[in-house]
């Protein structure tokens, strides 16, 4: 590609920015702190977000939009949720005529209940669509900045563009699936965030294994009720974007969302925990959308209803398993 932008220069942005600039592409990195992109250039590094990986020449961060998106053929999107509109409509005059337009992010807005594909269109039109896609999948930043092998899938309504983007970001290390079921793929990447609170909340509590597989398999359950509901394929949560990532964010150490659960679990309030992660946890804000959304398309959730109490309602993580465990029992 001539150039790319990567809008969003948190732990994912930066580690995205990093695939695609490695591989020689000029990439751009925006931030909407110019301090944080003058120091990201000036040590070759992303000190605040993503300590552990040095960065290429071919990557360069900057605060103005405008030069992060001029001539751009590929834009990332990888801000957090709660941000997505704020920044599709500041990048929208700048947007290239025909770049490909990707979201990383993982999560559903709050009150409006859209997916940030929703999102994306809604503030863009729905001419766009055929150049939109979203990239999901079990991959911790650190992780796939370090060069481990990693999976993930990228989903997009039109073949040709998905695909471009798919082999965009595809490396050696990075292997990239393609996948046109959108709704899928977004649910899987959001939804698991509350998930992992659960299983962060029953490990912090001092469960065993059998309560997290638990937790795992019935928060499998409700996603994929939620996904089906809104037109996505079951197929696809048994894939990278479900039960990949869902098993990554209720095991691995790295996750914010597993974190937020596990210090609630051990007695920490949220607001205490919130303070000191330094990055964001999905899963929080998502947490209501989902109660609301599962309200709203009559769908069962008690795992990401128990999530909710957990964090909004002050109800205990304990109480919250005793209730879930004696509920009427029924059919798997
Ligand atoms: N970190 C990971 O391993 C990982 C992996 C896959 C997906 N994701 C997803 O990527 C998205 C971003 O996560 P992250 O890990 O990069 O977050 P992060 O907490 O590391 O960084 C968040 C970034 O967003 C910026 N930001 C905050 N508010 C903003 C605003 N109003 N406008 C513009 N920028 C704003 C912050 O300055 C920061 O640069 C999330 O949806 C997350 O679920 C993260
Ligand atoms: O650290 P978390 O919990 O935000 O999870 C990061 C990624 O979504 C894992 O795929």
């Amino acid at each position: 590609m001539s150039k790319v932008a990567v809008l969003g220069a948190g732990a994912w942005g930066t580690a995205l920015a990093k695939v695609l600039a490695d591989k020689q592409n000029p990439t751009f990195l925006w931030s909407h702190s110019a301090d944080l992109a003058l120091l990201i250039n000036e040590r070759r590094v992303n000190e605040r977000y993503l300590p552990s990986a040095p960065l290429p020449p071919t990557l360069r961060a900057t605060g103005d939009i405008e030069q992060a998106l001029s001539g751009a053929e590929l834009v990332v999107f990888v801000v957090p949720s709660h941000a997505m509109r704020e920044v599709v409509a500041r990048a929208r005059p700048y947007l290239p005529q025909r770049a490909l337009l990707c979201s990383a992010t993982k999560g559903i807005e709050n009150d409006s209940l859209m997916l940030m594909s929703e999102v994306l269109i809604d503030e863009l039109g729905r001419d766009v669509e055929p150049r939109l896609s979203y990239l999901s999948g079990p991959s911790f930043a650190k992780e796939v900045a370090a060069g481990q092998p990693t999976a993930v899938v990228v989903a997009g309504k039109s073949n040709d563009e998905t695909v471009a983007v798919q082999h965009a970001f595809a490396t050696e290390r990075l292997r990239v699936y393609q996948s046109d079921d959108v709704v899928g793929v977004e649910v899987g990447g959001a939804l698991k965030n509350v998930v992992a609170i659960a299983a962060g909340a029953v490990d912090g509590l001092g469960f065993g294994h059998n309560a997290r597989a638990g937790v795992i398999t019935r928060g499998l359950a409700e996603i994929a009720r939620i996904a089906m509901v809104k037109g996505g394929s079951p197929l696809t949560l048994a894939g990278l974007s479900g039960l990949g990532d869902l098993v990554l964010t209720c095991t691995g150490e790295l996750s914010r969302n597993r974190t937020v659960g596990y210090e609630m679990g051990r007695g920490r309030t949220l607001d205490d925990v919130l303070s000191h992660l330094g990055h964001v946890a999905e899963g929080v804000k998502t947490a209501k959308s989902a109660y609301d959304l599962g309200t709203k398309l009559d769908v069962d959730l008690p795992i990401t209803s128990e999530v909710y109490r957990v964090l909004y309602e002050q109800k205990t993580p304990l109480q919250a398993v005793v209730d879930l465990m004696n509920r009427s029992l029924r059919k798997e």
